[in-house]
Order: structure tokens, then sequence, then C-alpha cells
């Protein structure tokens, strides 16, 4: 007869938005959230029996999500997700492990005629901010931060070439070429005393500068490869809380458009006209790590 055992289970709330307002007399703040929880208890009868009496239902941590953050407010996602975790495993015993993930919805201040707006804001989809908070029964929180769909593109300053060159090879050398990607990163911190916001800003503003380069010269880049892990070197070397980064970069292909046929159309102008591909894109990852002797 065969045995079986559970390994993995979670269950929770996924998709619950919630904005919160603080005021501080006429200035206004905004956090728009998206919030997903989930739980481990400690017995699996719910499972195995249909014996529903540990379940801390979906619905309630729905409720808990938006009674957190009236009791609470919401500071950086990140420290909301541990509030999070912390009222889940104090509240109830048999409660063993929490997950909570939030995305942040891009809202910036308006600035009108220069000055910044009470409480007008703006959608501004530069990168979506998300962070995983991770925490076990007398354990303490594990918190990690990324952003996603942080869309880039250089048209010089980038460069490849030397790479193999056998009969499968069509691709021809580019010494210069446009460079475009859609960023996706995540990274994990070594401890929960740091300011989340002021980090995640360094890590954004780390990517853009090792793309972009000076903004009268730019920076070459030999390959999605080298860039890449450039950025997670000086992300690294800039936030000493940070032990682990990890990024997603798919080389969006922006190709030539054979133009040599129309002879007699003129072109009074030496411009460059390329056909953007939506697939197939090049997908390059890397993560990089402190070894142990650098770590906090
Ligand atoms: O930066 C690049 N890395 C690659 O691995 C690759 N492969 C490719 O076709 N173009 C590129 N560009």
């Amino acid at each position: 007869m065969s045995t079986y055992k559970i390994v993995d289970d979670a269950y929770g709330k996924s998709g619950v938005k919630l904005l919160h307002i603080k005021r501080n007399g006429p200035v206004h703040s905004i956090r728009e959230l998206e919030v997903n929880s989930q739980l481990t208890l400690s017995s699996k009868k719910d499972y195995t029996e249909g014996d529903n009496s540990d379940i801390v239902a979906t619905d309630s941590q729905k409720n808990t999500v938006y009674l957190l953050a009236k009791k609470h407010g919401v500071n950086s996602p990140e420290e909301f997700a541990i509030i999070l975790c912390r009222h889940y495993l104090s509240t109830y015993n048999h409660v063993l492990k929490v997950q909570v993930q939030i995305e942040l919805y891009p809202w910036q201040r308006a600035e009108i005629d220069g000055k910044k707006h009470n409480h007008a804001f703006v959608f501004t989809p530069v990168a979506t901010r998300f962070c995983t908070a991770r925490m076990e029964k007398n354990g303490i929180p594990t918190i990690e931060s990324g952003l996603k769909d942080l869309r880039v593109l250089k048209t010089t300053q980038s460069a490849f070439v030397n790479f193999v060159n056998d009969d499968y090879r069509s691709l021809p050398d580019a010494p210069d070429r446009v460079f475009s990607t859609v960023i996706t990163s995540r990274w994990e911190y070594s401890t929960i005393n740091v300011d989340f916001c002021k980090a995640w800003n360094t890590v954004k503003d780390v990517i853009l500068s090792v793309f972009s380069g000076p903004a009268d010269k730019g920076i070459f880049s030999p390959s999605v490869q080298n860039t890449l892990h450039l950025t997670e070197k000086l992300v690294l070397d800039s936030v000493p809380e940070i032990n682990y980064i990890e990024m997603i970069l798919p080389n969006k292909h922006y190709v030539n458009v054979d133009l040599s046929k129309f002879k007699n159309v003129g072109f009074a102008h030496n411009d460059t006209v390329l056909q953007p591909l939506d697939k197939p894109s090049g997908n390059i990852r890397a993560a990089l790590t402190r070894t142990l002797a650098s770590k906090l």
C-alpha cells in the first residue's frame, strides 16, 4: 500500500488591493498596494480530513490586510509585509509559516508649475516595485525586494562582436547597435534594519546609470551579459545590506530593414530606420552573491 506525505502547502488571498492615504495637514501621501498573503498551518487536517477548524479564512486574511493598514499605516511595502507576517505568527499558535508578497503601484506626486502638489498624483510606471517577506514561527523575517517592467533603450555605445563563428551563425558583428531591454531584478537583504525605500531607489539608479553612463558620452557595453554583471557588482558595492541580486534582461532586438531595393527613393539624411521585434528576444540572466568573507 502506498503512503503519502504533504510536502508543501500554503493558502491565502492574492490580489488584495488597497489605497492607503496618510494626511499630514493639507499634504497627503498615498500608497496603492496589491497584497498576497500565504499561510502554512501546523496540521494538515484541512487537506486530509476536510476539517476546517484551523483555517484562518482567506476572506479573514483580506480583512486583516485592511485592518492592519488602518492600524499601523503603510510606510514601505517591506515594513507592511513584515507587520503582516508578525501578526499571523503571533495571533495564531498553529500558523507555522507566512509569506507576504506586495506590489506597489507607481504613483508619484504631481508637479504643477514646478511645485509639488499637496494631494494630486500621477501614475508613472517607470518600474514596478515589489517585495516578499517570509517568516517562520520563532524566526526572523527575510526580505527580498525587486523591480520589473523597467524598459530602457540606447541608440549607441553598445556592441556585440567576436562571438562563436561557425556553420550556425548568420549574425554579423555589430560594433554599434541599439541596446534595449525590459529589466526585472530581485535582491535579498541580509538584515531588516534597512531604509527600504532608499535602497530600492539606489538599486534603480544604479541600474539606470550602468546602462546609460554619463549624459553626454554614455558608457560602452560589449554585451548584455557584461552590463548585467557590472550592474550587479555596483549594487552590492552601493548597498551593503544587500547580499544577493539577480537580474533578467531580455535583449529586445531592433533589426535592420533592407531598403537597398528602393534605388529610386532618395534619402536626404543619414537617419536609421529599424524594425522592433516583439519575438524572439534574447534572454540573459545571472545572479551575484557576496562570498562568505564579504558578508555583513
Ligand atoms: O549582448 C548580447 N549577448 C548575446 O548573448 C547575444 N546573442 C545575440 O544574438 N545577440 C546578443 N547580444
